[in-house]
C-alpha cells in the first residue's frame, strides 16, 4: 500500500487538488485501458467536487460511474447519493445512461438489491464470484464516527469479506455498500475529508493501534494507492 496524506488550506483547495488527482488517474486509465471506472461517495463533502468535474470537457463515453454506497431510498429521494451526484454532475454532461451504474434500492429486501448489483458488477468487469475487480478510483468520505461508504462501526457489514456488495446498517436503516475487500482491490482509493468535526475520528484512524471495528476507515488498506486529502480544519491535529 502506498499511502499519501495531503492537508489543503481550505475547501476550495481541497476541491482543486481532488479534481487534479482524479483527472490524472482518468488520463492514465483511458490511455492504458480505454476507459475510466470511478465509484462516488455521498454525503455533503463531495458536491463541489462533482460540480467541478461537470465543468470539464471530458470523454464522457469512456467514463463509467458507480457508487461506493447508497441510502436505501428511491433514486428521487432527497437523501439519495445518486440524486446528489446526478444533480451536481451527471445530469449536466453528455454521459451515456448505460455508463451510470447506480445501486438498486427498490426491492422489498435490500439483500436482493445487493445481490443484483453484485451480479451487475461481475458482468461489467467479467469477473467470477469471489474475485474482486479493481476500479480505477474509489472516492470515499468519512463520517465523524469513522465510518466510510456505509461501513458503520460494529455492524455486520464489516465482517463481509467474500462479496463485493452487502447491506449496511445506519441506526437500523439499511444501506447498500461496497465491502472493504472490494474497496481494497481498487487501483486508487481517495478519501476526501473536510471539517473540524472529523478530527477525533481521524486521530483514531491514523493511530498505530486502534480497533478496526470501532473505526471502520482503518479497514481501508488498498493494494494500490491510498490518498487522504484533508482540509486544514480536518487535518489540524494530525502529527506531521
Ligand atoms: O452517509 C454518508 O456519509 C459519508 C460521509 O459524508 P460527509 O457528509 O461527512 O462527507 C459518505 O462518505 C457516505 O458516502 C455517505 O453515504
Amino acid at each position: 500500500m502506498n499511502k499519501q496524506v495531503e492537508i489543503l488550506s481550505d475547501q476550495s483547495a481541497l476541491v482543486a487538488r481532488s479534481l487534479e488527482l482524479i483527472l490524472s488517474k482518468l488520463e492514465t486509465a483511458i490511455a492504458q485501458r480505454g476507459q475510466f471506472t470511478i465509484a462516488l461517495s455521498g454525503g455533503s463533502t463531495p458536491k463541489p467536487l462533482y460540480e467541478a468535474i461537470a465543468a470539464k470537457d471530458l470523454p464522457w463515453d469512456k467514463i463509467h460511474v458507480f457508487w461506493g454506497d447508497e441510502r436505501y431510498v428511491p433514486p428521487d429521494h432527497p437523501d439519495s447519493n445518486e440524486l446528489m451526484a446526478r444533480r451536481a454532475w451527471l445530469d449536466r454532461v453528455d454521459i451515456p445512461a448505460a455508463n451510470i451504474h447506480a445501486m438498486p434500492t427498490l426491492d422489498a429486501d435490500p439483500a436482493l438489491s445487493a445481490a443484483k448489483h453484485e451480479q451487475d458488477l461481475q458482468e461489467f468487469f467479467h469477473t467470477a464470484p469471489g474475485e474482486f475487480p479493481a476500479l480505477d478510483v474509489i472516492l470515499l468520505g468519512m463520517g465523524d464516527d469513522a465510518h466510510t461508504a456505509s461501513l458503520f462501526p460494529h455492524t455486520e457489514a464489516l465482517k463481509v469479506s467474500d462479496r463485493l456488495i452487502t447491506v449496511g446498517n445506519k441506526d437500523g436503516n439499511p444501506r447498500i455498500t461496497f465491502t472493504y475487500p472490494f474497496i481494497n482491490a481498487a487501483r486508487s482509493v481517495i478519501f476526501v475529508v473536510a471539517g473540524a468535526n472529523k478530527r477525533p475520528a481521524l486521530a483514531k484512524v491514523f493511530a498505530p493501534e486502534a480497533d478496526d471495528f470501532s473505526y471502520p476507515s482503518r479497514l481501508i488498506r488498498p493494494q494500490g494507492e491510498l490518498w487522504w486529502l484533508l482540509d486544514s480544519a480536518a487535518g489540524a491535529e494530525l502529527p506531521n
